[in-house]
């Protein structure tokens, strides 16, 4: 590495050399600009070389003089580098997830749900295109168990209206496969990902067909009256599935932002390594360890909320006991209340506890304010640790964790008022936009508290990076040498 820097120097002053003897303004610009030379060559760190890219020689054909192209300059890094463009488009498309979260919350708050009582993945794109369509829609809709025992009173006017609910839906649905698939395939085929980010589009890709499915499997629930009658329940999906459903959007969401960002990072570091170095080592830092956890612990524990209110929402528990804090007259309902016999289906009642969990809706209300309220007191927790630690924390860090405390402070504050106010359609819809939003936050917080993934840290340690700027400067200065009146 030190004959590399006294090469870069020595390239440098040759360079530098000849451009003051064409200005003849030899004696005193030489020294200055030597000195300067000698200066930037002891600011380049002296990197030991770690890895198999260390072993590729140094030569005066090195682009290190070279303006940085990454492709151009080194195959090592644009196989590990990705394009910003990609990002940008993940970061797009996981609004658009965000968005349908959101619309999907929407359809299910006004019933709309089961409209549509067919999955044609093709030819369900267009609508019902005339008079005849819409009857024959209507037709089938009659025979669905929604409309034979909670909808028997509406006309061809109001299921329009649910129609159109759904089918915006699912049309979403299938503007986000396009956005998603055409543009992946286009960026793998032009090199303009690394292999690792390759990996992880087909996974999203795996995970946005299974949406799909998943989907259908929930709508599904709701139109077999075999299962309606197995659950006791009257037309809706069944909660377990709605959940999955969620938990699936939220995983998509989560996937394609955190790659997103990460080649954001990525990007950043490989255009400033000098930056990058110092983030790195702050990273490395053991004092920053524990709070690296928390922020996965953060993330998993706003991620189990959201369940537990999907599965809030699900149920419709929010009709049930519509006070707070307490839950009625007391703090917490009666065990008879919390652990019914009759949500058992076994003779033995070994199933008594974890069907009075997930399905008797007084106990899944008491297990999603429980979640809130282990949420709002570990982001508490957290952000006065973060004020405690600033010093060891990259401070966008800390912005994001002020961030999340108000996020969170906001999302606990609209569970309630959706509870106080029996789940009115606009708050139960912003409420569920807050939990993504809540998400998103934590999801940042961890994405900025992660180390860098150890090929790329190699690549920036072990390439000419820092050197790179070191000579850009040089250079620069040997332009405005040259460009300076005589
Ligand atoms: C940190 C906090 C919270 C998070 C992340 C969160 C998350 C969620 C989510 C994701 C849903 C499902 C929305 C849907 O699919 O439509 C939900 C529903 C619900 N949550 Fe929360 N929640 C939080 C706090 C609270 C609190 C403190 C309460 C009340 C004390 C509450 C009451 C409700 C109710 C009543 C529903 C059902 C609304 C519906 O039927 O659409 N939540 N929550």
């Amino acid at each position: 590495m030190l004959f590399r820097n006294i090469e870069v120097g020595r390239q440098a002053a040759r360079l530098l050399t000849r451009t003051s003897s064409r200005l003849a303004w030899q004696s005193v610009t030489t020294s200055r600009a030597l000195s300067s030379i000698k200066q930037q060559v002891r600011k380049v760190p002296s990197f030991s070389f770690k890895t198999s890219t260390s072993t590729r020689p140094f030569s005066f054909s090195s682009p290190v003089l070279r303006p940085h192209v990454a492709s151009e300059s080194n195959p090592m890094e644009s196989r590990l580098k990705t394009s910003k463009n990609v990002a940008y488009w993940l970061i797009g498309t996981s609004g658009l997830v965000f968005g349908i979260v959101v619309l999907g919350g929407l359809t299910r708050l006004t019933e709309s749900g089961l409209s549509i009582t067919e999955w044609k993945p093709i030819t369900g794109t267009l609508p019902p295109m005339n008079q005849k369509e819409w009857e024959e829609e209507f037709i089938k809709y009659r025979e669905s168990p929604e409309f034979k025992l909670l909808n028997s009173h509406i006309d061809l006017d109001e299921f329009k209206f649910i129609f159109f609910m759904e089918w915006i839906h699912r049309l979403w649905g299938r503007a986000i496969g396009a956005v998603f698939i055409l543009p992946a395939v286009y960026f793998a085929v032009s090199k303009k990902t690394s292999g690792h980010v390759n990996k992880r589009l087909f996974g999203l890709a795996g995970l946005l067909g299974l949406q799909g499915f998943v989907g259908w499997w929930m709508v599904k629930s709701g139109l077999d009256q075999e299962q309606l009658d197995a659950r006791k329940s009257k037309p809706t999906v069944s909660q377990y599935r709605l959940t999955t459903h969620l938990g699936t959007a939220f995983f998509l969401y989560m996937g394609m932002l955190w790659t997103g960002l990460e080649i954001l990072r990525e990007c950043k570091w490989v255009k400033n390594p000098v930056q990058a170095l110092s983030l790195f080592k702050k990273l490395d830092s053991p004092a920053i360890g524990p709070m690296r956890k928390i922020s996965l612990g953060l993330l998993a524990v706003s991620f189990l909320t959201a369940m537990s209110g999907g599965m809030v929402a699900g149920l419709d528990a929010g009709w049930i006991y519509n006070t707070w804090p307490k839950m009625g007259e007391q703090w917490f309902p009666s065990s008879r209340e919390l652990m019914d016999e009759n949500f058992s289906r076994r003779e033995d009642k070994k199933d008594l506890w974890w069907r009075n969990l997930l399905e008797n809706p007084v106990t899944v209300q008491l297990v999603h304010r429980t979640c809130a309220y282990v949420a709002f007191t570990s982001v508490l927790a957290a952000h006065m640790y973060a004020i405690k630690k600033k010093a060891v924390i990259p401070k966008n860090a800390v912005t994001s964790l002020h961030v999340m405390m108000g996020v969170v402070t906001l999302q606990a504050t609209l569970g309630i008022l959706t509870i106080l106010y029996l789940v009115p359609v606009s708050l139960a819809s912003i409420h569920q936009a807050g939990a993504l939003a809540l998400l998103t936050s934590s999801l940042v917080f961890a994405s900025q508290l992660r180390k860098p993934r150890a090929p790329l840290r190699n690549m920036i340690i072990t390439l000419p990076h820092s050197s790179k700027v070191t000579s850009g400067k040089i250079l620069s200065e040997a332009s405005k040498l040259a460009s300076r009146p005589l």
